[in-house]
């Protein structure tokens, strides 16, 4: 007890004791106060009056629906035209719809032009000193520039999941559009996902295939598992939730910093079990080839489709 007590009232005891009490209480303290986020790049507010041609379809209504939704672009700074009545999107408050592409152009900055690309060739527009963004499959940069007088011109291949905004957009700029216009296509686009500029305009071509038509690939690989897991007697019910998680789920670990892709085939294929068994024969029955195959398709379908 004498023993105890001396301990706990001697001085430097009780100096320690002191010294550790505040130091817990300056953990404790630091632990509660509210975090002061470090100063990041705030999202760039977009100043520019935007005009979606073909704003009523669905990837113009897409893209209008992301770039309100992120609250960069004020309402009454958003041109929508189509062909039809007023309805989705372009009923926003303050957005504003007409079915004149000139009075479209005249109330704009920057002039998306989001027509199927067949539709292209009967549409009129005088956009010189406007930045035209097309979305459109196959329809080339410079045809655009003669066809609507501007020299700024960015081609892009937003795709579905725009909708949801996860939309991969690649885009490419002629040499004439400034830095500050490709920052504002950044930011415009990168409120429907990611999005990143490529060097050469045949890269959008590529991705026409890739990335624009890629949104529906996962769409594919899931109805095949489900119609197999149907042949096969299971309920559909099941059959569906099982399929939506291996493709919508399990996908997540190429999010992760073991997400290299190839390295995780590699890894079950060196496991040497049951995955490794369904990866070979895939594989065998020409997983890869079908993939470029269809790849292949999609760019001759732009081609074709741009010609009329
Ligand atoms: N839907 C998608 O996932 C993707 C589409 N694209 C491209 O986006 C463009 C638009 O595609 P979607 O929205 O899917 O087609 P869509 O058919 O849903 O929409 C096109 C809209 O343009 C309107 N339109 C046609 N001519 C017009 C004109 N002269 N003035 C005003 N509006 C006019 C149509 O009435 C329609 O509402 C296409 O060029 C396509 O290649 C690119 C990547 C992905
Ligand atoms: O299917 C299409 O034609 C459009 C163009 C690229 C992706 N979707």
């Amino acid at each position: 007890m004498q023993l105890g007590r001396g301990l706990l009232t001697s001085p430097s005891i009780v100096a320690v004791a002191r010294l550790l009490d505040r130091l817990s209480r300056a953990t404790f303290d630091r632990a509660l106060r509210p975090t002061i986020p470090e100063p990041e790049d705030a999202p760039m507010t977009i100043t520019a009056r935007i005009g979606i041609v073909g704003g009523n379809g669905w990837l113009g209504s897409a893209i209008a629906s992301a770039v309100l939704a992120s609250g960069r672009l004020d309402p009454a700074r958003l041109t929508i035209s189509g062909r039809s009545d007023r309805r989705g999107t372009a009923e926003t408050p303050g957005v504003h719809w007409t079915q004149s592409n000139r009075e479209l152009t005249e109330r704009s900055d920057v002039v998306v032009l989001s027509v199927r690309p067949q539709d292209f060739s009967d549409l009129s527009i005088d956009a010189r000193g406007k930045l035209v963004l097309s979305v459109m499959a196959g329809i080339a940069a410079d045809t655009i520039a003669e066809r609507t007088g501007a020299a700024e011109v960015v081609r892009s291949i937003p795709n579905a999941a725009a909708a949801i905004r996860r939309s991969f957009t690649p885009w490419y700029a002629l040499p004439a559009v400034s830095a500050e216009n490709k920052a504002l296509v950044q930011a415009l686009f990168e409120t429907c996902g990611e999005a990143a500029e490529v060097p050469r305009e045949a890269h959008i071509d590529y991705c026409v295939g890739m990335t624009g038509s890629g949104a529906a690939f996962p769409a594919l690989l899931a109805s095949a598992l489900i119609d197999h897991a149907l042949a096969q007697g299971l309920p559909r019910d099941f059959a569906e939730r099982a399929a939506r998680s291996v493709v919508a789920d399990a996908s997540q670990l190429l999010r992760g910093e073991n997400g290299d892709p190839s390295r995780i085939v590699q890894e079950m294929i060196d496991y040497r079990g049951t995955t490794a068994a369904a990866l070979a024969t895939m594989q065998d029955k020409g997983f890869a080839d079908a993939v470029a195959a269809g790849l292949d398709a999609a760019g001759a379908k732009a081609t074709a489709l741009s010609a009329g």
